[in-house]
């Protein structure tokens, strides 16, 4: 396995993946699918003992199993492929229906392990999504890498889980390495938050 693009060079992008699908096994994309289900219905789950105590152990094995298999960071496949997720579980996973150099726009539905309470999304999730979300369009093909400097994210209506959703993110402008941007999330015609946030490119010694 080869790294294929490194962040840390001139003229870097975060948009460059580092790895292609190709690079992870057909296995690696839906495993994580699998532990995105797994988490899902631990979260909505009541165990009995003997079942908790037998992942435990489940647990355990494989931890001590990915030991001998950690990797610096540049050689991670977390977070570093362009699949959905981007090959890690942080983020709730997300389809792009229109990506257009100032605009994106896609669809997400989160599931029981975001959940806060009373069937609404916990709400430090949903700056998560932005950040994902915006931050893509603000590391986009061609633009020099830029780090968030705010998102100021207004709740307008309760988020539901297990709903789809339909985010858009767009550039409002850019002035010098100040890169304005917003988004929105909705449910039906209903508007549950947008943001306003600010990216700014990176100078040449910051990472
Ligand atoms: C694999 C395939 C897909 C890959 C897709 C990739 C997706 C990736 C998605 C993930 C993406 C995730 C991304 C992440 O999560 S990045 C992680 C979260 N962000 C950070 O950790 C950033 C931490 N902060 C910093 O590093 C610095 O403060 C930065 C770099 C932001 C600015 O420090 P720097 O020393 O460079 O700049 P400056 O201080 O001279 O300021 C310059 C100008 O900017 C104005 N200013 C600065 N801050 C603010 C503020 N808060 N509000 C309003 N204005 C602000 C400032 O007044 C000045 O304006 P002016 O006086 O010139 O007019």
């Amino acid at each position: 396995m080869e790294v294929a693009s490194a962040s840390a060079e001139p003229g870097r992008t975060w948009n460059s993946p580092h790895w292609t699908a190709d690079d992870i096994g057909p296995d690696f994309a839906p495993m994580l699918d699998a532990m995105r289900v797994f988490h899902h219905r631990l979260a909505g789950a009541r165990l009995p003992d003997d079942l908790t105590e037998e992942m435990r152990g489940i647990f355990e094995r494989l931890g001590e199993r990915l030991l001998e298999h950690q990797v610096p960071e540049e050689r991670q496949i977390a977070g570093r492929i362009d699949i959905p997720g981007r090959g890690q579980l942080l983020v709730p996973n997300y389809e792009l229906d229109a990506v257009e150099p100032d605009f994106l726009a896609g669809r997400l539905t989160y599931g029981r392990h975001f959940l806060g309470r009373n069937g609404a999304v916990y709400g430090g999730a949903i700056p998560l999504l932005f950040d994902s979300v915006l931050g893509r369009l603000a590391n986009g093909p061609g633009r020099p890498a830029s780090r968030t400097a705010y998102l100021h994210v207004d709740y307008r209506s309760i988020t539901p889980i297990e709903t789809e959703l339909r985010f858009t993110a767009e550039v409002a402008r850019q002035e010098g390495r100040k890169r304005f941007i917003r988004g929105t999330l909705s449910h039906g015609g209903t508007l549950c938050a947008d943001v306003d946030a600010l990216f700014l490119v990176l100078r040449p010694h910051q990472r």
